[in-house]
């Protein structure tokens, strides 16, 4: 690629994974590559995402497990908040600097600021023009907040990961990934917590008699899930706050979290004045993941898209870009199957062909196992679990959902039977390791 008389050939705005996982190989091929960032290198899922939350889930997964244990190990623990966030530091803090030394050490220009275009091949940051041959924008998202009377006593995400005291009474706005991760999360640590719904489903892209089973377990801990809850306003009445729902009715808490989803962060970049179109899911790309103008691309979570937009999502559009940008590819996105999880105790994870497409379809067959069938589920004396196994009729796997403590781990040992089409012979020569969840998940198949 030449650098023509451009200052760059690539300039991605943002340094998330939608962006560093690609532009790093970009740059070690001798690209001129810079990378703008107006907040923590890395971005959200390192600094307050992926990582920072699954540190101070840990402690309420084992805590989980010693509870199932019961009889073998003391199930007298004790969480301890203010020690789990400072571990969180210890686990995430370090990671902008790592980042921003495997970008530079590969010859990435890292410029700390905000930016936004001027025009196609130019954008402004702290009020210099820089110009690029081409432009990915992987700006990521931001926590949607919800526009009512009070809003301002009301936190987000990254909020609740930073709390120095946990709070005696939560209330979450919003049952998707963050609403039941978080409730897990704060319950498991003793908060009081409640969970109120727009309407009678939570996670709506999981399996629902998985998801039923998940909110039954989270009220068994004490959690209180209220149902189509219109919420209307919010007050603080001394520290102690109400959250005013269908017309007359009020929740009392301490602290209000509002997981009512992520925003793209598509404005105030100059969209508009260089015609990128874009709509309230995202920036709108083609399979290349080329903008409306065509030097300019989008990756990871801005992008408007049916896959989920998840780290490993992320990732892979920022690797596509690099095999566009270096010449390696010149093929549409291919998609593989992106498996996720919802990290709740327990998990429900999924990946490919659901139950409920399935249904849909006279050739697919469902098959159900009851993973306590298979005695090495036994060893952590685990009290439930249930996958469901998606297969075509020549018996190739589909589709795979599982709830279980271990759910994740099960859907990332069955990915390549899925992703490589294996055949049943195929399926065979492979031998997990034994005695393992992947072993065990493997017998299933
Ligand atoms: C609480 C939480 C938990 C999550 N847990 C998981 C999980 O367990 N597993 C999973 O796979 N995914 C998880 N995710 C999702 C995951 O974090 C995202 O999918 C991923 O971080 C997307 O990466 P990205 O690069 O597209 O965006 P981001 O990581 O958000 O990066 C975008 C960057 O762009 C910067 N930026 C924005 N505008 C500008 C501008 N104008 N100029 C310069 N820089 C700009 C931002 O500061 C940011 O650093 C979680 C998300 C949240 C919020
Ligand atoms: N484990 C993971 O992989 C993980 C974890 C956390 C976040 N994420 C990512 O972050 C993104 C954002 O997560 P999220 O949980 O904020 O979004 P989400 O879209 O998963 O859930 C938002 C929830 O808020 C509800 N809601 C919206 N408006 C409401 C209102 N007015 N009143 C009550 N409820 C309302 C929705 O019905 C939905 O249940 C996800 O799309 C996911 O990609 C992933």
């Amino acid at each position: 690629m030449s650098t023509n008389s451009y200052d760059y050939d690539v300039l991605y705005l943002g340094s998330g994974h939608g962006t560093f996982d690609g532009a790093i190989p970009l740059a070690a091929q001798g690209i001129n590559v810079a990378v703008v960032e107006s907040g923590l290198v890395g971005g959200t899922c390192p600094n307050r995402g992926c990582n920072a939350k699954i540190t101070l889930e840990a402690p309420v997964a084992l805590a989980n497990q010693v509870s199932e244990m019961h009889g073998l190990v003391n199930p007298l623990l004790d969480l301890n908040w203010q020690n789990t966030v400072a571990h969180k530091h210890e686990v995430i803090d370090a990671l902008p600097e790592f980042i921003t030394n495997l970008m530079q050490d590969n010859g990435i220009t890292l410029i700390k600021g905000r930016g936004h275009f001027v025009d196609s091949h130019t954008i402004i940051v702290n009020g210099k023009k820089i110009s690029a041959e081409k432009f990915v924008i992987a700006t990521g998202m931001h926590p949607h907040q919800l526009d009512l009377p009070g809003r301002q006593i009301v936190n987000d995400s990254s909020a609740f990961m930073n709390l120095k005291k946990l709070p005696k009474r939560i209330t979450i706005i919003g049952a998707g990934y963050i609403g039941m991760e978080f409730a897990t999360i704060a319950s498991g640590f003793g908060s009081q917590v409640t969970v109120m719904m727009r309407g009678d489903k939570a996670l709506r892209k999981f399996h629902q008699p998985f998801v039923e089973k998940v909110i039954n377990k989270l009220s068994l801990a004490g959690v209180t899930v209220i149902k189509n809850a219109t919420i209307e306003s919010f007050s603080d009445d001394f520290g102690s706050k109400t959250v005013h729902y269908n017309k007359d009715q009020k929740v009392e808490a301490d602290w209000i979290l509002d997981a009512t989803g992520r925003t793209p962060n598509t404005t105030s970049l100059g969209l508009e004045a260089i015609g990128v179109d874009y709509d309230a899911d995202g920036i709108i790309v083609n399979d290349y993941l080329q903008t409306s103008v065509s030097h300019i691309y989008a990756s990871g979570d801005v992008i408007k898209k049916t896959q989920p937009k998840l780290t490993p999502t992320a990732i892979f559009e920022s690797l596509y870009l690099m095999k566009t940008f270096t010449g390696e590819t010149d093929q549409p996105i291919v998609y593989p199957a992106i498996p996720s999880t919802v990290f709740t105790t327990p998990r429900i994870a999924k990946v490919g062909i659901t139950p409920e497409e399935a249904k849909q379809k006279a050739d697919l067959t469902i098959s159900t196992n009851n993973v306590l069938d298979n005695w090495y589920r036994n060893v952590e004396k685990e009290t439930f679990g249930e996958n469901k196994l998606i297969y075509t009729q020549s018996h190739q796997l589909v589709g795979a959902t599982e709830i279980s403590n271990h759910a994740e781990d099960v859907i990332n040992a069955l990915l390549p039977a899925i992703e490589l089409k294996l055949t049943p012979e195929q399926i065979e020569r492979i031998i997990p390791i034994f005695p393992t969840i992947g072993s065990a998940a493997w017998e299933n198949l």
